[in-house]
Order: structure tokens, then sequence, then C-alpha cells
């Protein structure tokens, strides 16, 4: 028996997005090709060889496809591609170009057949039938020069040219070189040739391309392919792909793995792969840490947390992913405040603290502060600035606040407070305001005799952490290099009130990044999604103001639907029938949600007897196999969908009753949670990927009439226009039709 050959293999970033369009049995023989290569790739099922006019090498796949390999140095070879056995003669196939990128000197592989045939799918000005009118191209305003001083290879230009359809454009970047498809799709989406240039071009640019040095090409290329034994290549070749996985946007990329004296903040609107740019930095951190570090990914709910570590596990390997601990911010939180109390305190719900605060109320015949008053002075001026004695609150900047507040009111107000404490206290119940305080405090306590427990942490949907979350976090890591990241929209604030970053001792001058394509809802819902916000400023974490107008989604799709009803019951046929109309979606990528928590409930069983498999969600992942998402809207934050139905939207619903009965105790505080219950609608809105449908019955909620009016305007400027009278009733934006879709 002679002795094994083992071999490195890297994956050409081009033979995995040809390896992820293979059907799966396809996909399993690579694996399986892969693995045996590495370990001996003398093995004789191989029929490992050099083809013999080329540097290039084969090794069979099965009876009907070759893998070619580009030989790099000593044992370490590159998969390029998979190409029909009858094809790989002597030399490379002639379906298959290679080039070096005269941009950024990497080795390039075009699959040209793959590109000629979506070139050959658009529709052509010469074919076009009589009275029908074609799209012009879609870069007929870029000449050869400029695409190829931006870095996309010569050889596309002809497909290039063909390309007139936003379909023709994905199927495109599907399967040619990364540098190439970034470049189009930044310049399809409207960005100027400059700032193409700044965003994904320069940095990419590499001094001194020799083109003709096929070894140097290739050295360049190996830093950026992936081994075959990375967990997202198992995960592709096992059938469960996302493109982020491996794919990520040049932008992305660069936030992933710069390095920063300090913390740093990301902002970037719904689906512009904030989530994905927090994984792959943890698992980038872990991959850089010493055995001890630990880095702490955090994120605001459990289930995101849960969704979080299941991700990071498809990136991570398993040996690496102990050195992360990944868990909602307030677990960490209780664990830290709870820590030797025996038994861990109760924590009041709101129903509890609102009888607490009628009973101290009554008590004190107290006529000006009522419960709602009370209660939101607690949470975000007194909770919010951490405030633990009378003397502070008696000088604290109540921010936002219309109300004034004498010395004598404010007095009496912590008088109020002390009697809420106490009753909690003699009920052997907390809120969660003072949990989050006693976590903070103990904490930076802790910290001023030990080391801090983090070396790292990362956090997802940073808007929603509270001034108290933020001063724990901070004392958790210790201070220095890749310290704290931090992702988030402020749009989708739907709990907390707005902080200032640096107001807490958490410096991102200098830091602060955005992320602005959006992969997730097409045009259409995200411009639904942004009408619902018209009008509302919203911070950025740190003193500045963050702006809708710059996100961009790269996908366009049908516009959403707007459904009237007239009662409860009809709104529930409504809601059966267009889940009926997505028979042909897989049932778990579709969502139902409501405002309140008891409809939700309701809801999911009320399908369930019209004969639709439901889950409802709750804090651990889904388990159903086959069953559509039922759940209020803020648990779908941070989730996403295909197809979304939004119900319960009517005037008398929503924003629900907790928000507007704040109009007359506070007129600021009211608008405060107006502002909060519109990104409650934004983010259910911005869940949903291709499809989605408001629902109500009565009046809509106000939050929607901007884009009614904007449809009612559109179909007005379209009487009399040839196409309107036969137009489907739901062709126009904000159309609303009336009972079932
Ligand atoms: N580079 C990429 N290539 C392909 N898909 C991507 C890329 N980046 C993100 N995505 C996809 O976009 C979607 C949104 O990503 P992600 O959840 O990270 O966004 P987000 O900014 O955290 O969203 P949100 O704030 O709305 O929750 C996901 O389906 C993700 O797979």
């Amino acid at each position: 028996m002679t002795a094994p050959y083992p071999a490195s293999l890297f994956i050409h970033p081009t033979a995995l997005k040809q390896m992820n369009r293979m059907p799966h049995g396809l996909r399993v023989k690579c694996d399986k090709a892969i693995a045996h290569f590495e370990r001996d790739r003398s093995h004789p099922g191989l029929q490992f060889k050099q083809l013999k006019s080329s540097p290039h090498y084969s090794i069979r796949i099965d009876q009907d496809y070759r893998g070619i390999l580009q030989r790099t140095k000593g044992e370490t070879f590159l998969l390029i591609a998979v190409s029909a056995r009858q094809s790989v003669y002597d030399n490379l196939p002639e379906d298959v170009a290679t080039d070096v990128n005269r941009v950024t000197g990497e080795f390039e592989v075009i699959p040209l057949d793959d590109v000629e045939k979506v070139a050959a799918a658009e529709p052509r000005a010469d074919a076009a039938i009589a009275g029908t009118q074609v799209p012009p191209p879609l870069f007929d305003g870029f000449t050869d020069k400029e695409l190829v001083d931006l870095g996309v290879a010569p050889v596309l230009m002809p497909s290039v040219r063909e390309i007139r359809t936003e379909t023709g454009l994905f199927r495109l970047v599907d399967v040619i070189p990364q540098h190439s498809a970034n470049v189009l799709i930044e310049l399809a989406t409207g960005t100027s040739i400059d700032d193409v240039y700044e965003k994904i071009t320069a940095p990419r640019v590499t001094t001194d391309v020799d083109v003709t040095d096929i070894d140097s090409a290739v050295e360049r290329t190996i830093g950026t392919a992936v081994r075959s034994d990375d967990p997202a290549v198992k995960a592709m070749l096992e059938g469960d792909f996302e493109a982020w996985r491996l794919f990520l946007h040049p932008s992305q990329r660069a936030l992933v793995e710069s390095d920063h004296r300090g913390p740093v903040k990301v902002s970037g609107g719904p689906g512009t792969g904030k989530t994905v740019v927090a994984l792959h930095r943890a698992a980038r951190l872990a991959r850089a840490a010493e055995p001890d570090d630990r880095i702490l990914l955090t994120s605001y709910s459990a289930n995101l947390a849960a969704d979080l570590e299941d991700k990071l596990r498809g990136i991570l390997p398993r040996e690496l992913a102990g050195r992360v601990e990944v868990a909602n911010v307030d677990k960490i939180t209780r664990r830290i405040a709870f820590a030797g109390l025996r038994p861990a305190p109760q924590i009041a719900d709101t129903q509890q603290q609102r009888d607490h605060w009628q009973t101290v109320l009554d008590a004190a015949g107290e006529t000006e502060f009522d419960v709602p008053f009370c209660i939101d002075e607690w949470q975000h001026v007194v909770s919010a600035q951490m405030i633990n004695a009378q003397h502070e609150y008696e000088s604290a900047p109540r921010i936002g606040r219309i109300r004034r507040m004498s010395r004598a009111q404010r007095a009496r107000y912590w008088q109020l407070l002390t009697a809420f404490k106490k009753r909690l206290q003699d009920e052997g119940q907390w809120t969660f305001e003072q949990v989050q305080l006693r976590a903070a405090l103990s904490e930076e306590m802790r910290r001023m005799m030990e080391p801090a427990r983090y070396q790292h942490v990362i956090v997802d949907e940073a808007q929603d952490l509270t001034a108290a979350h933020w001063r724990l976090l901070r004392a958790l890591v210790e201070p220095g290099a890749n310290d704290l990241f931090a992702v988030g929209d402020p749009h989708q604030r739907i709990f907390a009130q707005p902080v200032t970053l640096s107001s807490l001792g958490i410096n991102v001058k200098g830091r602060s990044r955005r992320l602005e394509i959006s992969y997730r809802s097409t045009r259409q819902i995200l411009a639904t999604a942004t009408s619902v916000m018209a009008g509302s400023t919203v911070d950025d974490l740190d003193g500045g103001i963050d702006d809708l107008t710059r996100y961009r989604a790269i996908v366009s799709g049908t516009d959403p639907r707007f459904v009237a009803t007239d009662s409860t019951d009809t709104e529930l046929d409504a809601i059966v029938a267009q889940i009926k109309e997505w028979d042909h979606v897989d049932r778990t990528a579709i969502a139902v949600c409501a405002p309140y928590t008891h409809q939700a409930k309701r809801l999911a069983a009320q399908l369930s007897a019209a004969g639709i498999p439901t889950e409802r969600l709750g804090k651990t992942p889904p388990t159903e196999p086959d069953a559509i998402h039922v759940a209020t809207m803020a648990r779908l934050k941070g989730l996403e969908y295909r197809c979304i139905v939004i119900c319960g939207v009517n005037a008398d619903q929503f924003p629900r009753g907790f928000a507007t009965e704040l109009a007359d105790a506070d007129p600021t505080a009211y608008q405060a949670a107006m502002q909060r219950e519109r990104a409650l609608l934004f983010v259910a809105a911005t869940r949903a990927r291709d499809a989605l449908t408001f629902v109500w019955h009565g009046e809509p909620t106000e939050f929607l009439r901007s884009r009614l009016r904007e449809g009612q305007r559109y179909r007005a400027s379209r009487k009399g226009h040839p196409s309107s009278a036969t137009g489907s009733r739901m062709d126009s934006p904000g159309d609303v039709c009336h009972g079932e879709p």
C-alpha cells in the first residue's frame, strides 16, 4: 500500500457560487470528493491528474462531473470550477475563463456559459413585440472604460451591456466575480462613479498588478478564498446556505476586519446586514483571541440571542465557539444583579406596577400626578438617568418633557416614588429598572478591584438598550482595542429612551459607521415602512440625527396590500384568504402579527381552527417544521419572513392604549410613546422580504395615512390613463382593498 498524499484545498468564490446553484446530490458528491482529496489526493477514485495542455488539474466528482484545480504552492490547491466531464479534455473547459483583475490583482474565474445565459434571457430591442417597450440597458450611462477602471472584468462587458432588468442584474451578480458584482449593484442603485470608486474600488486597489503573473494573483486569492473545512462551506454543501456567510459586501467586510482603539458604533436601516456584521466580527475576534479571552455577543431579546448563537455556529469552528458567550442583555443583567440573592426576587409586571402606583396615589390623596405619568417619569426620567437620590432628581434635566416640575413638585414625586419602592419591597418584587440599576452599579464596584469579565463585547439591536445596560456593558469589557462594537438602527427603537453613548462613558467619536444597502425588503416594502416614520426625527445614539433616506433596497417587487374590513370576523376572513394565496410559500416563512399579546393568542387559535397550522413565537426558537408563525409585532423584532400580514392596525387599537393615555398627562412623554409605536409598525413592516399585507377593521391607524393618501393621489393622477382600465385593484401604492385581498 502506498503512503497517502494529503493536500490542502481552498475553494475559489466563483466555484462556491457555482456549487451553491447545484442540485443537493451533486453538492454532497463535491463534499465527499473534497474530503477524499484532502486526505489523499492519490486516491484512485479521484483520478487526480494534470490536464495535458494546461497547468490545471482535474479530480473526479462523479461519472459526469470533474473538479478543476489550480495548484498554488506545494500541496495547496484552489478549486476553481466544477464542469461537465465531456468539456474537460486536455485544457481548461471553454466555458470557464480565468483572468487577473487589474484593480484587485486577484485571480478571477468567470463561468462564461452561465453569464451568457443570463444575458440571453434579457429582453432584446430587436425582438420586441410591436407596441411593447423594451427597457433601456441598465449600464448605458457608463463607458466600458469607466466600468473596467472600477474593476469590472473586461470579459463580462458584452453581457453587462445586455442587462436591462433588475431580475437580469440579480441573476448576473449571482454568477460573476464578487468585485464586479459589487460595482454593478452600486451603479444600478444610483451610486455615482466617484462614490463607487471610493467605497468599493479604492479599498481593494492593489498596486503594481502584473496581469500576466498568475502565481502572485493566485497567492492573493488564497487570502480571500475559503478553506474546504470552513463551517460556512459545510453549511452550504449541506444545503443550508445563506449568501452572507461567505460573500460580505466590502463595507460589511471592512467593519468585520478593521481594528479600532475604542468603541465602534454601526448604524444602518432595516436589513442592511448589521446582524451579519456583528456575527462575523464575533467570529473574527474569536479566531484571533487568546485561549483564555472571553467575548460577549449580546442582543436585546432571548429569541434573538438564540438565533445569533445558531448562526454563529454556522460560521465558527466548534473548537472556537466556546470563546464566545451569546446571551440576551437582560439575562446578563439578571445574573449580575441577582448574584448571591436567594431566592431570586420576583419582577413586577406592568399591571402589578400600575396597581402599586394607584394604591400609593390613593393613599397620598394625590390629584395632580396620575399613574401613566408616574410610570413614565420613573422609567424615562429617573431610571433612564440612573438617578438614585432625591438631590440628583431635583437638579436632573427632564429631557423632552414639556411639563415643568417645580422643586416642590419634584419633592412630592420623589416621596410618591419612595412609597412605590417600599410597596414593591414589601411584596418582594422588583421592577426591571431596579434590576438594571443594581447590575450596572454592582459591576462598576466589582471593576474597582477585579479585571473585566470580557475582552470584547459585541452588541446587536443597540437602539433598545437603556442607559443602565450601557453602563453595565462598559464595566463588563476591558477598555482598549476592539472593546465594544455596537450595531443598531435608532429608527427601530421600540423599548428604550434615546441615550447618548458618550455620556455613558462610551466614546465613539470618529468611530461611527453606517451600512446603507438593504438586502432584505423590496423597495416597495421599504418605501411603505419609511412612510410610517414620516415627519419623525430620530437620534443617532450619540447626540446627532439619523437619516432614513440614505438606505437603498436592492430588489424590487410588488406593492404592499392594504385591506380594510368592517369587523373582527371579516378581518379574520381576510387574513385566512391572504395566507391561502401564499400557499406556494414555505409556511415557516410566513408570519402574522398583531399589536397586542391577547390578539396574537386569539389569532393563533382562530387560524388553527381554520385549518392553518400555526406556532406562536415565544422566547425560544420555533420548533414546528410546517407552521406559520403568529406573534405580537414586537416579538418579530430582528427576524425576517418572506410574507407578513400585519393585522389589527385599526385606529382604535393602534397606537396602543398605554401610549395614547399619556396625551393628557404629559404631551411630550406622549410624543415619545407615539414615536415608539410608529417604530413598532416600522419594525414589523420591515421584517417582510417579498410580500406585506396590512389588515384592519374600521378606521386604519393614523400611521398608515400618509401611505394611503399617496395611493389616492396616485389613483387620481392615473384617471384616464389607458392602463388604469385594465390594472388590478391592487396595482397602485396605498390602494385599499375592501374585504378579502
Ligand atoms: N452581504 C450580503 N449578501 C447577501 N445577503 C446579505 C448580506 N448581508 C446581509 N444579507 C441578508 O440580508 C438580510 C438582513 O440581514 P441582517 O439581519 O443582518 O440585517 P440587519 O441590518 O441586522 O436587519 P434589521 O435591523 O432589520 O433586523 C438577511 O437575510 C441577510 O442574510
